[in-house]
């Protein structure tokens, strides 16, 4: 069982001047670990740098005891990542791509490589096409390509950025099985806009607004101080809305507008059980008014 990854004081200022990291804090142990924030929060370039793909320019990542800055190959041998781009191999059908980079990951004894790869296709539901060019897949196919790329050499360490953009629901829910699957001796980090995936799928989580860790810990523990704090209320088209609502909700006939407030905040409120999302949305809430002007 892996001892889990430590990141302290990671800066990552970039040559056009856009600081994407300011010095970002995070432990995670074995699971699933969420991490969700708007776009731009500097997630990408945070997973990017834990892959071992960017340096930062300064702060320290440890995973399971060793210093991964300084042993980057160490890192890469444990590693899965799954980037937001996949890129395409023209020609070259799935099986032989995924027993390529198995090979590249250690996998010598054929045997082993080959029962790997087809377990890997086979829990991505990949068998059927695995005689065909990666370059002629889908978006979803090619997706699901990238998960099974990114679980070769079963990774103590899975890296994944919005795994499931792309995925028709139901291919969403297989990939969400597979998640929860591999993270039961592994660190899995979720690199997402979808906040429900979170709630259901993640123990833990942290929110990264503007290159920094503004709320952590268990969807539970984050929804929970938000109990009798929110309110919500239907408004027809066209009616006033009221000054700084937490979210404004799309209806067919008008909004639904949530607020928060330590008392019912007028007429037509009634109380509104916190989401993962409520929780979200106060934090960046509360994060952009404590941002120096
Ligand atoms: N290679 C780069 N060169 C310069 N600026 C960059 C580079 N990559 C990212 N940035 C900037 O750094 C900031 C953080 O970007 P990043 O892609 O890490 O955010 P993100 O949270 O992944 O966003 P999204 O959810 O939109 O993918 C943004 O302002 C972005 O424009």
């Amino acid at each position: 069982m892996t001892r889990g990854l430590v990141v302290s004081g990671l800066h990552k200022t970039y040559d056009n001047g856009v600081s994407a990291l300011k010095g970002v804090e995070l432990e995670v142990a074995p699971g699933l670990y969420g991490l969700l924030g708007p776009n731009g929060a500097g997630k990408s370039t945070l997973m990017r740098t834990l892959a071992t793909l960017q340096r930062p320019d300064s702060g320290s990542i440890v995973f399971d005891g060793f210093d991964a800055l300084s042993q980057p190959d160490k890192l890469r041998q444990c590693l899965g990542y799954l980037p937001q781009q996949i890129g395409s191999y023209p020609g070259v059908p799935a099986q032989s791509l995924l027993e390529r980079f198995a090979w590249l990951k250690g996998r010598t004894d054929g045997n082993l490589r080959r029962r790997e790869v087809a377990e890997l296709l086979e829990k991505v539901n990949l068998s059927d096409v695995a005689n065909r060019a990666v370059s002629e897949y889908s978006g979803g196919m090619l997706r699901r390509f990238g998960i099974a790329l990114a679980l070769i050499g079963q990774p103590k360490l899975v890296i994944v950025d919005e795994p499931t953009a792309g995925l028709d629901p139901s291919e969403s829910n297989r990939f969400h099985r597979v998640l929860a699957d591999i993270a039961d001796d592994a660190v899995v980090l979720l690199s997402t806009h979808i906040i429900e995936d979170v709630e259901n799928l993640c123990e833990r989580l942290s929110i990264l607004t503007s290159g920094r860790i503004v709320a952590s810990g268990s969807p539970h523990a984050l929804t929970s101080p938000l109990k009798g704090r929110l309110w919500s209320r239907f408004y027809a088209k066209g009616d006033p809305l009221p000054d700084s609502p937490l979210r404004v909700l799309a209806h067919p006939r008008g909004y639904r507008v949530i607020c928060e407030a330590p008392q019912v905040p007028g007429s037509g409120f009634e109380p509104h059980q916190p989401t993962l999302e409520d929780a979200y949305h106060l934090a960046l809430r509360e994060s952009n008014s404590e941002m120096p002007v």
